[in-house]
């Protein structure tokens, strides 16, 4: 019998309810693992590349079509935004709309209030608001000093010549990056600092250039973009290489496992591709095809793993849990921003690994180590997801060690992977209302 209709009507039910997106979602699954996994998944394209390609659209006032558009709650709040215009902008949880709104809209006619949720509300943003400021931006906070909501009135940036620090969020620098055609002198971006998540500026960079751009590095923290407009051209949005992650993850704990990732390619534009070397390291084969990946669960694995996520920050809890539960000792650097993402990503972490009954340690607000060092985990495991959809999927594969796992307010992953439930369904998992 195929699998889908071995699910009980239940299941349906539950797995209905978690992706409606409405008023009443499930508060809790229970997740049970099937003891192999054989199946093609079609992941979410990528909501940083949907974006970029909004915005970019937008500020060459094209209508050029973008294919494979993501439906997560990131690229719908940047959609509805650009589409509608409103005097008040709501981007809820998305970091990129927030950030690369606030340049747009500092260049676009007209007054608006750009708001989000509470956490939105804690997301540090003053050194855009700065860096605009200097150009020439009229932005006032309406809220706390440094955070949104902010309230923006378009005008025309007068100067071109900013230096901000590269050690907070490299959104920042996409922003600025990508109103740089429109501004009439250009922008000469100079760097301060350690410069973090850098593949997202190159892939900024990339897109802009794809799309008729001239913007570059001129030397190791100088970035520049000449005045040249845009010329947008139409292309298919990849699947999000953060989100094949999770599918890693599934792949590398399970006896036996063969899964076809489609859009994935090895000459991507996402940093995050990366995580095909590093679960090389754990187990799992990547063969690429022309149109998909292939992940096979081999058997070599390293005993303990040391890796700095500068670059890769959105890897970073994938490979936590999944080492943890594998056995394999770890010391992650590089995770400094994580504390201002959707939740303060390593204390969720610390917290959340506990109840699995593995003690992590926190170094310098930068590095989690973990030694082998274990407790007796909670008898029946539920993970809080702290709004976070990435703590959700990356706590998910947990279910291969603790039978009937729960995962609290699993709708959270509508934010970058709205169907990550659904297709865990199609690969044999079961999901029970908890
Ligand atoms: O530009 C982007 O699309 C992103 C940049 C990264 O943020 P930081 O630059 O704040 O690390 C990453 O964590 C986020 O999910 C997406
Ligand atoms: C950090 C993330 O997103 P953002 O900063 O865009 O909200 C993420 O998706 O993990």
């Amino acid at each position: 019998m195929p699998e889908t209709e071995r699910r009980t009507s239940k299941e349906f039910f539950i797995f209905a309810k978690v992706i409606s997106r409405d008023e009443d979602m499930t508060k809790r699954i229970q997740l049970t693992a099937p003891n192999q996994i054989q199946a093609t998944i079609q992941l979410p394209s990528s909501k940083s590349i949907c974006n970029r390609a909004l915005i970019i659209r937008a500020l060459a006032q094209s209508h050029a079509p973008i294919e494979n558009l993501s439906d997560c709650d990131d690229t719908r709040v940047m959609v509805k935004a650009l589409q509608e215009m409103k005097p008040v902008i709501d981007i809820m949880a998305a970091g990129t709309a927030m950030r690369f709104l606030t340049a747009y809209l500092s260049v676009t006619e007209g007054s608006h209030l750009i708001t989000g949720t509470e956490r939105m509300k804690q997301r540090p943003i003053r050194i855009l608001v700065d860096a605009l400021r200097s150009l020439g931006a009229q932005i006032e906070y309406a809220g706390n000093e440094g955070f949104p909501p902010l309230k923006i009135t378009g005008t025309e940036l007068t100067q071109s010549e900013i230096s901000l620090p590269g050690n907070v969020s490299s959104q920042y620098i996409s922003a600025l990056l990508m109103i740089g055609p429109v501004l009439k002198k250009g922008l000469r971006l100079t760097l301060t600092g350690e410069i973090i998540s850098r593949p997202y500026i190159d892939l900024t960079l990339q897109l802009m250039n794809r799309n008729g751009a001239d913007a570059g590095w001129t030397g190791p923290n100088i970035l520049e973009v000449k005045p040249q407009p845009y010329q947008p051209t139409p292309y298919y949005i990849e699947s999000d290489w953060s989100a094949a992650s999770y599918w890693y993850a599934f792949a590398a704990l399970t006896p036996r496992a063969t899964l076809r990732l489609p859009d994935l390619y090895q000459d991507s534009l996402q940093g995050d591709a990366r995580v095909a070397e590093l679960f090389s390291r754990l187990g799992v084969s990547t063969t690429y095809h022309e149109k998909y990946v292939e992940l096979t669960r081999t058997s070599a694995c390293v005993e303990e793993l040391t890796n700095d996520f500068t670059n890769q920050p959105d890897l970073a809890q994938t490979f936590v849990v999944t080492c943890a539960l594998l056995g394999i000792r770890f010391r992650f650097s590089g995770l400094q921003s994580l504390k201002i993402k959707e939740t303060d990503r390593m204390a969720a972490l610390i917290k959340e690994m506990k109840k699995l009954g593995y003690l992590l340690r926190e170094e310098a607000g930068s590095v989690l180590i973990w030694d082998g060092e274990r407790c007796e985990p909670d008898a029946c495991p539920a993970i809080d997801t702290y709004e976070d959809h990435r703590m959700a999927m990356a706590f998910a594969p947990a279910c291969f060690k603790f039978k009937g796992l729960q995962i609290n307010e699993p709708q959270v992953v509508s934010k970058s992977y709205p169907d990550f439930w659904k297709d865990l369904q199609t690969a044999g998992f079961q999901i029970t209302e908890a």
